[in-house]
């Protein structure tokens, strides 16, 4: 199988920062990989340049085997990359319809494209129907969005992403301010995305919803990928020792204590 999306020496820098420092990365079909990391480890970089938010200073991304050049973020919705951001970029005054086709609205047949009119009506079904299946709870799809509920909202903007990506969904923290609740059904959600055969990629500091949702986890640290490993095999406490550098896989893909942690007494 393919991997549907890979990078490999990614490099980023702002003037003495460099945010990425040869990172690599893999999304395999149908998983859902966790990338996690401390603070400025450099794994928002990494997701804007694989979703062309921001434009590499070196090293290569591929798409299906394929190399690509992402310049803007339509260049890889283009091609079915499709990216949820912190701040969702929702428009708040408008009902969910408009939302889930913001930039890509629907116009009805007919000869001049600028002057057919909204296919509304279109847009409403379509809309409903990819809330019904992902089992998204919405009471009206003529809600304005700024009347939802945090959840709700990180819900329309899953969707939308869902709707539109044929290759794989990014997800930036998308629990990060909801409640116990919301969250859940955000985990939910990302498990019917990846039973729909799409691919996610979760960014997330949520050790417990990593462990819940993630088929493997991506570990960033210093700007590049330090390990993946897969959560059935790997303790949270491991994974937390790879974020902070005090342990490390080795040569056979074990977990292992740093030699100079073991030396200065850290990795006791
Ligand atoms: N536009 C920018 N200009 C200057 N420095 C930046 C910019 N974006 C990121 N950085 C720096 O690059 C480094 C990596 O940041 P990045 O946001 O990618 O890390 P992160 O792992 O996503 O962190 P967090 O978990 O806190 O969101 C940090 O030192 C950050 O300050």
């Amino acid at each position: 199988m393919t991997t549907i999306l890979s990078a490999r020496g990614l490099v980023k820098r702002y003037g003495h920062v460099t945010a990425i420092d040869g990172a690599d990365f893999d999304l395999e079909p149908g998983e859902v990989l966790a990338v996690v990391g401390d603070n400025g480890a450099g794994k928002s970089s990494m997701i804007k340049a694989l979703s062309g938010a921001l434009v590499p200073d070196a090293g290569e991304i591929r798409v299906d085997g394929e190399l690509v050049h992402f310049r803007t973020p339509l260049d890889a919705r283009r091609v079915g990359i499709e990216t949820v951001y912190q701040d969702l970029a929702l428009s708040p005054a408008q009902d969910i319809a408009s939302n889930m086709f913001l930039g890509r609205e629907i116009r009805r047949t007919g000869p001049l494209r600028l002057i057919r009119k909204l296919d509304t009506a279109k847009m409403r079904g379509e809309a409903q129907r990819v809330l019904d299946e992902l089992d998204i709870k919405i009471k009206s799809i003529t809600q304005p969005v700024e009347t939802l509920s945090g959840g709700q909202r990180q819900g329309v903007a899953v969707a939308r992403a869902a709707a539109f990506g044929t290759k794989a969904v990014i997800m930036d923290e998308p629990t990060a301010a909801l409640g116990v609740a919301e969250s859940a059904r955000v985990l939910a959600l990302i498990d019917r995305i990846r039973d729909r055969g799409l691919p996610v990629v979760l960014i997330s500091h949520n050790m417990p919803h990593v462990y819940e949702i993630a088929d493997r986890i991506h570990v960033h640290r210093l700007g590049r990928r330090v390990a993946v490993v897969s959560p059935k095999t790997t303790t949270m406490n491991q994974v937390v020792g790879l974020i902070t550098g005090a342990l490390e896989v080795d040569e056979h893909g074990e977990v292992r204590e740093v030699e100079s942690a073991i030396h200065t007494g850290l990795g006791a």
